[in-house]
């Protein structure tokens, strides 16, 4: 079975997810952008590059996602392993579609979901963590251009775009709490994951 995380950035993903590694021992912890590959280490270049071309870093993200599917997640998934993974694909979905917004494409969200359809393997279950955009910028220290308040609110939209979309497949968070409640409600919400499996 797999598992996302999703949310923006400093919404506290990162948090759960290394604390999460105590209370299921076995699952598989994986993480996109990748940390173990050349593919990862292209789009944090990409990410720190002010003037990188956001189609073309689109292009990173998603071949970073290729590599990922088919040296980490399928071979897990094939294993019987629950693999849990700190974002996926509705990232590329939100953000890209917002980097996108006044590109040439004219549906943005569309178009990157069509680039997926045919080699992605959909998450199971996604969990949301939400946060307002100015919580979000100020918590992560706006360090990079993908984590100033303005954009942030276009991702959050798009992310509520897709929520809407399969309301089934989401668990939203308000993580907006302390961390220790946001990590009790993500813990109870993969127990009634698992428990429907
Ligand atoms: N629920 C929370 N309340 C307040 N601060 C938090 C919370 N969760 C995480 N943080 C802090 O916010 C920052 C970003 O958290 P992180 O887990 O790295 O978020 P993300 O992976 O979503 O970007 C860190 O300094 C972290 O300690
Ligand atoms: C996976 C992914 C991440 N991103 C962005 C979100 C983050 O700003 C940045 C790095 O992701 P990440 O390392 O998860 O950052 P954080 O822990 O702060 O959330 O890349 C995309 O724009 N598209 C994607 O497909």
């Amino acid at each position: 079975m797999l598992v996302t995380l999703e949310g923006l950035d400093g919404s506290g993903k990162t948090t759960v997810w290394e604390a999460l590694h105590d209370a299921y021992p076995d699952a598989v912890f994986t993480r996109e952008p990748t940390s173990d590959s050349w593919y990862g280490e292209a789009v944090n270049r990409a990410i720190a590059d002010d003037d990188a071309d956001p189609l073309a870093t689109l292009f990173l993200f998603t071949a970073d996602h290729a590599d990922h599917l088919s040296r980490v997640v399928r071979p897990a998934l094939a294993d019987g392993d629950l693999v849990i993974s700190d974002r996926y694909s509705d990232s590329r979905y939100a953000y890209q579609a917002a980097s996108l917004r006044d590109s040439d494409l004219r549906r943005p969200m569309e178009y990157i979901r069509g680039i997926h359809t045919a080699f992605t393997r959909p998450p199971d279950k996604t969990i949301y963590l939400d946060v307002d955009p100015e919580t979000a910028a100020a918590r992560s220290g706006a360090t990079n251009k993908f984590e100033q308040a303005a954009y942030l609110a276009d991702v959050r939209a798009n992310y509520e775009r897709l929520m809407e979309a399969e309301p089934e497949r989401f668990v939203r968070i308000d993580a907006t709490q302390s961390p220790e409640d946001v990590l009790d409600a993500v813990e109870a919400a993969l127990e009634e994951i698992l428990a429907e499996r």
